[in-house]
């Protein structure tokens, strides 16, 4: 057996903003891996939106040497893990890197949904979890009460939890000893074939495509020939190496440890996400178990405002795809906003980060319509389909049943705003599963329609509890509905980009309270614009945005030059993310007036 007791490979399972990149900055310092001057930066959120929007998305891996107290010197690989629901899909494949994780709970806010989640992962992966106490600073830290909800909710000792300050820097050296003694070091024979485990892999615009590996068994170095076992294509290493967390060559890498792999390989899909690599020398290595293929939950369409964007649209989603494995697109056109993509994302934040990226980095001015889930849709001739645009949604008369996804959601809240959870809950259509009464808080399961759960459930819920419910959720089945397809016009016309598929029981609420926001919405212009919406060739709600009385330009008493250019441009800039659909400019607002709706 090859000595690999010097070995600790863990990730940090934790909520949104209890203090998981604030802790591994302070392990980073500990542990030398940077420069005063390079910690400024809280380093392991590279990406620019991650920073503005505070939280960690991609994972990302570095490696510390750790000198303990017995005196000897850890190697200590600790992988990154997002903290929002729409990555959970990532937390697993951290995880499946390494032996041990800690459980970084905020000690005055207690457990989160989302952490027991990820809790339960790495317990059914067999990983060593570690309690630890965060922001024992605050005055409102209750350290006793956080360790009884890690008892009762997670179901694992939290006696000996240790108690910390990321921020002042008090309790995390204990936090590495106590990491070194409990989390287990890996297992994995230095001189077998080599098998290696793809975590994560991204494109680099100098490097080409970089993978972050977890070494099983063997060694891999520079000029090595890989093979990729289920693409079967060899390649030669160009380098390895790990983050320190700079980018570091290095002689090799070896069993046990977690590193990167640059191998010339020339986009992401030639080096899948939960592959096994081994040498060209050695084909019948096994694959190791991988990870379950992410699916995209939810669709939108995104048109560029101007037709002539079409081609750089289709560039920019190249080249992010390149980087994010979990994003689908394909071709989409429609009567009202032309050319454009369905995109398939992973929630609702997924998708603003997209957007954004599309826009920000991409220079692209883009429309985006209503997101909605897949529908699957049993029609009379007996064939299943799958619905993911509510225009492309057949006939009623050939449709036999609808379904709609339902998921199992997870929800922790205390006890003073339980009711009005629970009033959410059914008026999202909910169908409650469990209820717990704990020490501090109450764990509800419900079932829900996935439609009522991706767009506005997690905001409302943080309103209706004062910012103290969490919710985890995860996709459980299809079921039969009674679905319609809302249909909404505009001037007497039907905008295919503006249909919804609703319950029907819903319908009339939504289809008044849609066409009542988008009369807020939609500028008045030179003419009256009727809105209406529609069930089969029934209006069900109307409203009008009545016409502009007076030419805005009439206010630039002739002969002000300046002026009334300057007006102009303002228009300009305003009419920005507008777009004709017929004789009426619609604003981006009104795609995604569903989403402002409360019903
Ligand atoms: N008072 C106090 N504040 C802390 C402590 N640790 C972190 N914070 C603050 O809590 C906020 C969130 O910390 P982060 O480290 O960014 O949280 P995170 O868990 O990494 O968040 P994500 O990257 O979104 O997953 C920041 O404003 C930190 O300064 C602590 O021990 N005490």
């Amino acid at each position: 057996m090859s000595d690999l007791s010097h070995i600790r490979n863990f990730s940090i399972i934790a909520h949104i903003d209890h203090g998981k990149s604030t802790l591994a900055d302070r392990f980073i310092q500990i542990c030398g891996g940077l420069s005063e001057r390079e910690m400024e930066a809280q380093v392991l959120d590279s990406m620019d939106l991650e920073r503005e929007r505070g939280i960690t998305i991609k994972a990302h891996s570095v490696t510390l040497h750790y000198k303990a107290q017995d005196g000897k010197t850890y190697q200590l690989n600790f992988i990154d893990t997002p903290g929002h629901v729409d990555f959970t899909y990532e937390v697993s494949r951290s995880l499946a890197a390494c032996e041990g994780a800690l459980l970084v709970v905020d000690a005055g806010q207690g457990v989160e949904a989302q952490s027991v989640a990820n809790c339960y992962t790495a317990i059914e992966q067999g990983l060593e979890v570690m309690p630890v106490l965060n922001k024992m600073d605050l005055p409102q830290a209750e350290p006793e009460r956080v360790k009884d909800e890690i008892e009762h909710i997670i179901g694992i000792d939290a006696g000996d939890a240790v108690l910390c300050s990321a921020k002042s820097g008090m309790g995390v050296p204990d936090v590495l000893e106590h990491l070194v003694r409990v989390i287990p070091s890996p297992q994995g024979e230095i001189e077998a074939p080599l098998q290696a485990l793809i975590i994560d892999s991204w494109f680099d615009n100098y490097l080409g495509v970089v993978s972050l590996v977890r070494v099983k068994h063997g060694r891999v170095k520079k000029g090595d020939k890989i093979l990729v076992k289920s693409t079967g294509k060899v390649h030669q290493v160009d380098s390895v190496g790990v983050f320190t967390p700079k980018h570091t060559e290095m002689p090799d890498l070896k069993a046990g440890e977690v590193g990167f792999i640059i191998a010339g390989i020339k986009d992401i899909h030639g080096a899948p996400v939960g592959d096994t690599l081994t040498l060209s020398s050695t084909p019948d290595v096994d694959m190791l178990p991988g990870f379950q293929r992410i699916k995209p939950q939810v669709y939108a369409g995104l048109f560029p405002v101007s037709s002539d964007d079409f081609e750089d649209f289709r560039e920019a989603l190249q080249k992010l795809t390149l980087n994010d494995a979990a994003l689908q697109y394909e071709p989409e056109s429609s009567d009202a906003l032309g050319f454009g993509f369905r995109i398939g994302f992973l929630g609702m934040l997924h998708m603003e980060i997209i957007q954004e990226r599309l826009e920000r980095e991409y220079d692209l001015d883009l429309i985006t319509t209503a997101p909605t889930v897949v529908y699957e849709v049993l029609l009379k001739n007996g064939d299943t389909i799958c619905v993911d645009n509510p225009s492309k949604l057949p006939d009623l008369a050939s449709i036999a049943e609808m379904r709609e996804p339902i998921v199992r959601a997870n929800i922790l809240v205390p006890q003073e705003h339980l009711g009005n959870v629970i009033n959410l809950c059914i008026e999202k259509r909910g169908v409650q599963r469990d209820m717990q009464f704990l020490s501090s808080q109450v764990q509800i399961s419900y079932d829900l329609p996935m439609n009522e759960v991706v767009l506005d459930f997690f905001d409302r819920l943080k309103s209706v509890s004062r910012g103290y419910a969490s919710l985890d959720y995860s996709f459980d089945r299809f079921q039969v509905a009674n679905l319609v397809k809302l249909d909404v016009l505009i001037n007497g016309d039907k905008v295919d980009a503006l249909a919804l598929i609703v319950h029907r029981d819903k319908a009339h609420q939504k289809g008044r309270a849609l066409t009542e926001k988008m009369k807020e919405l939609i500028p008045r212009q030179m003419f009256d614009v009727a809105i209406q919406a529609a069930i089969g060739g029934q209006v069900v709600a109307r409203t009008t945005v009545k016409a502009l009385r007076k030419n805005v330009l009439a206010k630039c008493y002739g002969g002000d030059v300046t002026r009334k250019r300057k007006l102009l441009e303002k228009q300009k800039a305003g009419k920005k993310r507008m777009k004709q659909v017929g004789s009426v400019e619609i604003p981006q607002e009104a795609f995604l007036a569903v989403l402002k709706v409360d019903s």
